[in-house]
């Protein structure tokens, strides 16, 4: 298993379930002692571990839902055959306050009654989960240990659709996105691409692909002695779309230590300022959400995926969110191969439990990747740009082996932790903060030059595209990452000046 990149903050708490499909980075020093569902959070990332409900309940905001929209069913033979699904299933609770319809983005969720903040929504027992275990024996026994649960959910897929009309599964199958409409980057051209180079978003797109590529070579055995179960002949792009279409919506549920798609519970769609989530209770064995505000009957009923930026939805889930308030970027900063003391502020680094990013081949990149996200304000108290960032600036600027010891000195008086202070040399502070100002800086510049080649390309296409044509849907998608990503650098850099100030003394 690869894994892991953005992190994004694990919020704890019993029941969890979390969204999350990205994978590890083999090469990277930072180990997680998750399982392998629970990787795909980076210690998601840290996972997006989604509390149970009794503790969302006791903090929701009430909120009353946004303007009723009018529900466009889906077809009535589809909604009549699904209910009639879930009602033969013994899924009596899934549909008592919702039902399927569409939405401006697909297939959604929509109240059938009022709905009041604290209520249950929905619920689904634990046999309507597809989890990998479903998969048959014959071709679980074909598959390497270390396929993962994406790659095995996906093949549950495949052999279903194979199965057509005669799949107990086929009412829900029928229903989920087909190839060309998920629009996950995974899918975007190479020139599409090209539009986040500067983004996290560029590289994990390129590891997932490669992730993809290698789970479809390691499933071959398996694809092509059982045909019976698969059809004759499974491309790398059905392949790719079925993993694609786990990823957007499969649910890591940590009291199965499982990895499983839930029927029904993926018709909602996802809003950031949303705190309903999915929860799972272990005892009774069915997963619920409960509703974080009051809903009219006809409105929209949605779920929080998680506080996921831009770059982890258009990867994992296919689109992006204007004004995403999760968004973040991620800054990079690293030793130089030129620095004298590279070895020494490495051993040091490493010491102190701020890895550096290792090489396919092994060898030290000497950097490492911090998340931003947005600083409310400049000036204000607050979070402001993470320490661990700051310290590893603190690091970078030393220029003798005595102030490396004084900074070893320092973190083992305290509480282990490197360069946490700013340091007693003023100057030396202000050169180290100016360094990360420069890099915020150089950041934010690269990213104007990408909107102003956006901007190009949205003029050049014209009146020629149609607004839902998939590269009109990519273009879009990129702008708002980059968009994104200024927002959070904007505020990172009026927050750095701020402090960098004479007058202000860094924490
Ligand atoms: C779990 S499914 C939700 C149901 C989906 N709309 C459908 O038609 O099946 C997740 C997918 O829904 C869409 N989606 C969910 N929330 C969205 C949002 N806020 N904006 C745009 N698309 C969204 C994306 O295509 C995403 O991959």
């Amino acid at each position: 298993m690869q894994g892991i990149s953005n992190g994004v903050e694990d919020t704890g708490g019993a029941g969890k379930v979390s969204r999350g499909s990205e994978r590890e980075l083999k090469s990277h020093k930072r180990e997680t002692k998750e399982t392998m569902w629970g990787t795909l959070s980076r210690a998601r990332r840290s996972m997006i571990c989604l509390p149970h409900p009794t503790a969302v309940c006791s903090n929701v905001r009430t909120r009353i839902a946004g303007p009723i929209v009018q529900v466009q069913p889906v077809s009535y033979k589809e909604q009549v055959e699904f209910l009639d699904w879930l009602k033969e299933r013994g899924q009596r609770d899934a549909y008592l306050s919702t039902t399927v319809g569409i939405s401006t983005h697909g297939r959604a969720l929509f109240a059938t009654r009022p709905i009041q903040a604290g209520e249950r929504v929905l619920r689904v027992s634990r046999d309507l989960l597809i989890t990998p275990d479903k998969l048959p024996k014959e071709v679980t026994k074909l598959l390497p240990q270390d396929v993962s649960e994406w790659a095995r959910l996906a093949l549950f897929l495949l052999a279903e659709q194979h199965k057509g009309q005669e799949s107990t599964w086929s009412p829900y199958i029928s229903c989920l996105p087909p190839l060309g409409a998920i629009h996950s980057t995974v899918f975007w051209k190479k020139e599409e691409l090209e539009l986040v180079r500067h983004s996290s978003l560029h590289r994990e797109t390129v590891q997932r692909k490669a992730i993809i590529g290698a789970e479809f070579a390691a499933v071959q055995p398996a694809l092509q002695r059982c045909t019976h179960i698969f059809g004759e002949r499974i491309a790398q792009t059905d392949f790719k779309h079925a993993y694609a279409t786990v990823c957007s919506r499969a649910w890591g549920i940590e009291a199965l230590q499982t990895l499983a798609l839930v029927p029904f519970v993926d018709f909602f769609n996802h809003e950031s300022y949303c705190q309903a989530l999915l929860s799972y209770d272990e005892e009774q064995g069915y997963a619920e959400v409960i509703a974080d505000r009051d809903y009219a009957v006809g409105s929209q009923v949605v779920l929080s995926y998680g506080r996921l930026p831009n770059s982890i939805l258009a990867l994992d889930f296919g689109f992006t969110l204007p004004e995403n308030p999760h968004d973040q970027v991620e800054v990079w900063m690293g030793v130089s191969r030129r620095d004298e003391l590279r070895k020494l502020k490495l051993q040091l680094l490493h010491a102190h439990d701020m890895p550096t990013f290792l090489h396919a081949d092994g060898s030290d990149s000497g950097g490492s990747g911090f998340n931003i996200r947005f600083v409310k304000s400049a000036i204000g108290r607050g979070k402001g740009i993470p320490h661990a960032l700051r310290a590893f600036a603190r690091v970078l600027c030393v220029d003798n082996a005595q102030e490396l010891t004084e900074m070893a000195a320092e973190a083992t008086k305290l509480d282990g932790r490197l360069a946490r202070r700013p340091l007693k040399d003023k100057n030396r502070e202000a050169q180290a903060m100016s360094l990360l100002l420069a890099r915020l800086e150089s950041m934010m510049q690269q990213r104007h030059s990408a909107l102003l080649t956006l901007r190009l390309v949205e003029t050049c296409r014209g009146s020629n595209s149609g607004s839902k044509s998939p590269v009109t849907v990519h273009v879009q998608m990129a702008g708002a990452v980059v968009s994104g990503e200024m927002r959070v650098l904007r505020s990172a850099i009026a927050w750095l000046r701020n402090h960098c100030s004479p007058s202000t003394v860094l924490t």
